[in-house]
């Protein structure tokens, strides 16, 4: 039997071990980029305390790793890494910047089959789609390596012939990247390109259940030959992150906090940042109603609930939460919608023909479970599924269908995150918005019509930050994502997400002749 340990640098070797370390990776083709420490300062270093957390895989409990539980120390640490290097990478030439970012865009391509491995083991995904969130997370980096060369100023036409107004685009600093478990990859790069385009350097600190896809991208970015200081990742465990989250947002040296995660956080966030008047953005919950016409296509409108509801088991920000289905065609929905569910395979996400995973942890099997049985209570529907699957694993929940959904419940307005489908019949279109619009969030929302004029007067109307029209997956690199009310402030993606990351100049020359 061959054994495995760790040397110095935290790569994982051929050797006696005493760390934790488990089955799975062996199986792994590129063990190089599992890794057991975090990345600072172009080094890999554990906590400053030596204390370690472990990580899991959700699909059968098995110990993943060991990681450095670090604190606020530790990230004082990334913090003056990334200060020094802000000073070189903040004005080197754009086209420099944008050659390592494609040199990192070239690594990450090249290994993705091991980073699709990475993200199933410690998040639970099904291969195809952690290879699917490979793909989609390295088109920021793509993207933005290409953006990084088009960060231009202005000159404003004056009023004034003695004057001449410039402006001029500046990165903000040091920024602190905080990102949330369900896409481990792509809610990273989506935030790490833009803000290494601006001339910005990071501190990333990614979920606690998720850290090693992180390292792994950290790696790749050292081999790429990003400056020391310039990338750097700590890692913490449960009871950690609210010291170290809490020294990225108060400290001034942070210039910049950009967050992905629940709405929960991102209230303290946004709280913890204010006394500094610190840049925040924040990517945060949804409850996207997902309306079907009777004018729609069924087909479709079927096909896209189950990819967009199903992805990553339910656990998507841009899932839809209600679905509201007009009273022509609802029993037609319902019967496709039920056939299409009946074909979804449960199981461990390395499982070639498994479409639904588990959920990451307890505390989101127990929160489906319980919004279920509230649901339940006061007078909705099972169709199909309602209960855990203990017998494929104690993180699973079966793929389920409730209707009759009244606003009294629970599962009206909390964000669900999870593979259930919530069902309301609807009489008319402003009906409709009614129900679509009485929620808090404010992300995404999905409309399927057959009529054009419906279509444009209903996306108007939904007070959300993004709209599916006849589409159920619509996140990409060279869009805005983001939402509005208590989804979020800010945008990620596009040109306008480097906006971020930017501040900006006016330059007043005076007196001229
Ligand atoms: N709008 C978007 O783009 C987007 C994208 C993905 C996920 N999300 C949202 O994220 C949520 C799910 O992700 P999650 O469970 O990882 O979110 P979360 O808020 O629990 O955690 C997000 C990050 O904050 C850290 N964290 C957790 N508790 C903290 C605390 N008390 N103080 C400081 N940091 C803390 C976590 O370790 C993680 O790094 C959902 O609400 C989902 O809709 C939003
Ligand atoms: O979880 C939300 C992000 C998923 C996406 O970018 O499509």
């Amino acid at each position: 039997m061959i054994l495995y340990r760790l040397n110095t640098i935290g790569h994982i070797v051929k050797g006696n071990s005493s760390s934790v370390i488990m089955n799975q990776l062996r199986k792994l083709s590129h063990l190089h980029l599992i890794k057991q420490r975090a990345y600072v300062d172009g080094k890999w270093v554990g906590a400053s305390t030596e204390k370690v957390f472990q990580v899991s895989n959700p699909a059968n409990g098995e110990i993943l790793s060991e990681i450095p539980d670090m604190n606020e120390k530790d990230v004082e640490a990334a913090t003056k890494a990334a200060l020094t290097a802000f000073k070189k990478w903040s004005n080197i030439r754009p086209y420099d910047r944008s050659k390592l970012m494609r040199n990192w865009f070239d690594l990450m391509v090249k290994n993705q089959e091991t980073l699709a491995q990475i993200i199933t083991l410690e998040g639970g995904k099904p291969y195809a789609e952690s290879v699917a969130e490979v793909n989609y997370g390295n088109s920021y980096i793509e993207f933005y390596a290409e953006e990084a060369k088009r960060i231009n100023g202005e000159i404003i036409s004056g009023t004034q012939p003695t004057k001449q107004y410039f402006v001029t685009s500046n990165p903000i600093g040091v920024v602190g990247l905080i990102t949330s478990f369900n896409f481990p990859l792509a809610m990273i790069t989506r935030k790490l390109s833009a803000a290494l385009a601006a001339g910005c350097t990071c501190i990333i600190k990614p979920s606690t259940d998720t850290p090693l896809t992180a390292l792994a991208m950290a790696e790749l970015a050292h081999q790429a030959g990003i400056p020391k200081g310039v990338v750097n990742v700590i890692t913490g465990s449960h009871g950690s992150n609210a010291s170290i989250v809490g020294y990225l947002c108060s400290n001034p040296d942070v210039k910049g906090i950009s967050f992905t995660g629940s709405v929960e956080v991102g209230k303290i966030i946004n709280e913890r940042c204010a006394p500094n008047i610190k840049r925040v953005c924040l990517e945060l919950g949804g409850n996207a109603p997902f309306i079907v016409y009777n004018s729609a296509n069924v087909a479709n409108a079927v096909q896209s609930a189950i990819s967009s509801k199903f992805r990553c088991s339910g656990q998507a920000c841009v899932a839809p939460n209600r679905f509201l289905v007009q009273d022509g065609i609802y029993d037609c929905f319902i019967e496709n919608l039920l056939v299409e569910i009946g074909k979804l395979k449960m199981g461990d996400g390395s499982h070639k023909d498994v479409k639904v995973g588990p959920l990451i942890n307890v505390a989101q099997v127990e929160k489906i479970r319980h919004l279920v049985e509230d649901a339940v209570s006061k007078g909705a529907n099972v169709l199909i599924g309602g209960r855990k699957a203990p017998l494929v694993g104690d993180l699973f929940y079966e793929p389920t269908v409730i209707t009759d959904i009244r606003e009294t419940m629970h599962i009206y307005r909390e964000e669900i995150f999870g593979p259930v489908i919530s069902i309301l019949k609807f009489r008319t279109e402003e009906e409709s918005l009614l129900v679509a619009n009485q929620t808090d969030l404010g992300l995404a929302g999905y409309i399927f019509s057959g009529d054009i004029n419906q279509i444009f007067r209903v996306s108007k109307e939904l007070e959300v930050g993004m709209v599916g029209v006849n589409e159920g997956i619509i996140s990409a690199a060279e869009i805005p994502f983001g939402g509005i009310k208590s989804s979020g402030i800010g945008r990620e993606g596009g040109h306008h997400g480097l906006r971020e990351f930017l501040d900006y100049k006016y330059i007043c020359v005076g007196n001229l002749n």
